[in-house]
């Protein structure tokens, strides 16, 4: 009888331990935003009337949050340089959801523009009296080999992605505290856990942005309203590869291969969505197999580099075979 019991236990922990790898193998997030898509808060609910400044909101991930979040029934600060294209996103959020004209504000700026960021931040306080939610998702990628980059390269890279950011933060930021709440959402990357090649800069462009608003959040403890959230997106459907630095400035990317492998951005932003609204601090948000390697850099890091440098190998054939590097992981590279 006993060992009927054992046999049927180690059954049921076989079939357990089996359901968990399926669902590891379809898990498009890591657990806690998993769990929070599943059993928290609707975006629907959390989000509805809230005020959300969204930067870089004129393309890809940044204009898909400002149509999901039009959906939701958020008022929308929207910010990017081109204004054109900022009135084009605001109306399309006006015929898909129920706001009216006044409920968003097209509010062009330039994070490369430091000493214009009071100016925009005071704009958009006044403009609805207070601000719930700034999600800093402006900024650009790399595809260029660190040997070929020029530095001028890097340094745009930093003043973009990691001090236009924290531009726009500190100016937010005193708002929020003197409230006593607000959530400050940053987009990083996958590749700000972890490294790529071709993506020297950027990569250390997004470990800077981890390292200082994984500070601030530890520095904010007697703020337990403020949500200082950072999301870790893998490869995801947008304007990124074309818009990416290269080895000199102004350099334009040679290949622009098709982006259709990459996760859907309604998908990315949904799950985005669900983490703002349950208060999830980190997200990894990100396909496989590029999720478990994040898993694997966290539990066995060394074992992880080693299949790392395979791939990134491949990344850097393709690349000097004038491939488009993220694609090519997925195609069979015939022609250059
Ligand atoms: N798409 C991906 O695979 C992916 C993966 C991880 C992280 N990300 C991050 O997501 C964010 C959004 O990128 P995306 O994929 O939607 O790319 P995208 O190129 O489609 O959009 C980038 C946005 O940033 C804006 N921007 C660029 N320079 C700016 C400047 N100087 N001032 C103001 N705005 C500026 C652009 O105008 C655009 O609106 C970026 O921070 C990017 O690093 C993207």
């Amino acid at each position: 009888m006993d060992c009927c019991i054992a046999s049927a236990l180690c059954c049921f922990a076989a079939l357990c331990l089996l359901v968990h790898f399926v669902c590891f193998l379809v898990a498009d997030a890591d657990f806690t935003l998993l769990w929070a898509a599943l059993v928290g808060h609707r975006p629907e609910s959390k989000l509805k009337g809230l005020v959300v400044w969204v930067t870089g909101a004129s393309s890809g991930i940044g204009e898909e949050l400002a149509y999901q979040l039009a959906k939701c029934g958020s008022r929308l600060v929207l910010s990017a340089r081109r204004e054109d294209e900022l009135n084009r996103v605001k109306r399309h959020c006006l015929e898909s959801s129920n706001l009216k004209d006044g409920d968003i504000l097209v509010l062009s700026l330039d994070l490369l523009e430091r000493t214009s960021h009071e100016e925009k931040a005071k704009t958009a306080i006044q403009y609805f009296g207070h601000i719930d939610v700034l999600i800093n998702n402006g900024g650009r990628s790399q595809r260029s080999l660190c040997l070929e980059t020029n530095v001028d390269v890097y340094q745009a890279l930093m003043e973009l992605n990691f001090l236009g950011t924290v531009s726009i933060t500190k100016q937010v930021l005193p708002h929020m505290t003197q409230r006593g709440t607000g959530s400050i959402v940053t987009v990083s990357s996958v590749v700000g856990l972890a490294g790529a090649p071709l993506a020297t800069g950027y990569s250390a462009s997004k470990h800077a942005l981890q390292g200082f608003f994984n500070s601030l959040r530890t520095e904010l403890t007697d703020y337990p309203r403020i949500l200082i959230s950072t999301v870790c997106p893998g490869p995801v459907q947008s304007q990124i590869v074309g818009n990416s630095f290269t080895e000199e400035l102004n350099k334009p990317v040679a290949t622009v291969g098709n982006q259709e492998h990459k996760m859907p951005t309604s998908r990315c932003v949904r799950l985005m969505l669900v983490g703002i609204a349950n208060g999830v601090k980190e997200m990894w948000i990100a396909q496989q197999p590029f999720l478990v390697f994040y898993y694997a850099w966290q539990y066995a890091p060394t074992f992880a580099w080693s299949v790392t440098n395979m791939l990134g190998r491949k990344r850097v054939q393709n690349f000097k075979a004038g491939l488009d590097a993220d694609s090519a992981y997925f195609s069979k590279p015939k022609t250059s």
